[in-house]
């Protein structure tokens, strides 16, 4: 069962009333990355290619702070904080404006236990303009049964920063 937007927005700290919806809370960008450089994933490791933060600019006719992104792919950062509940399992799917917009987010599963603030892989089809802090995403959480709970290498992420 998919729970609803309410009870997502109590799992987490700092959330406005326009970002909560019916079946989930939407989330902002907080920044944008290119990677550059060679990831791995091998059978007993990976490692993380290299990243250059994309430099903000003024968008739109207000000159607002933001991102105006060339067709490619991009590491985008969110700005809240996501904790997953123990009995869950998150997903986050793109805005449907973005997808409108000829952007797409892929994301991958939030395990229950997990906290920080991740990341996703932003597809830019068509050029598009990002406003820093604007609503990009958002994350639905599912009741799910699980045997232990994350404890992997992003547990924590840019929490410091937060
Ligand atoms: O789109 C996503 C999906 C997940 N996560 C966070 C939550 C998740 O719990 C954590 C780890 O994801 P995963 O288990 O897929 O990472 P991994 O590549 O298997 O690395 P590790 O084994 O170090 O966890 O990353 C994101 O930031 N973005």
């Amino acid at each position: 069962m998919f729970r609803s937007g309410a009870f997502v927005a109590d799992q987490l700290d700092g959330i406005d009333a326009e970002q909560v919806q019916p079946n989930g809370v939407d989330l902002r960008l907080e920044a944008v990355l290119e990677p550059v450089g060679t990831g791995r994933i091998t059978r007993d490791g990976k490692a993380i290619a290299d990243r250059d933060q994309v430099e903000s600019v003024a968008i739109g006719p207000e000159d607002r702070e933001g991102y105006r992104l060339a067709p490619g792919g991009y590491i985008l950062q969110y700005a809240e904080t996501v904790s997953i509940p123990e009995e869950h399992v998150g997903f986050v799917l793109p805005r449907s404006s973005l997808m409108r917009n000829g952007a797409m987010l892929n994301t991958a599963v939030w395990d229950a236990g997990y906290s920080g603030r991740g990341e996703g892989l932003l597809q830019v089809h068509n050029e598009i303009e990002l406003e820093r802090g604007a609503r990009v995403a958002q994350l639905v959480l599912a009741a799910a049964d699980h045997e232990g709970t994350y404890d992997g290498s992003y547990q924590g992420e840019r929490l410091d920063r937060a």
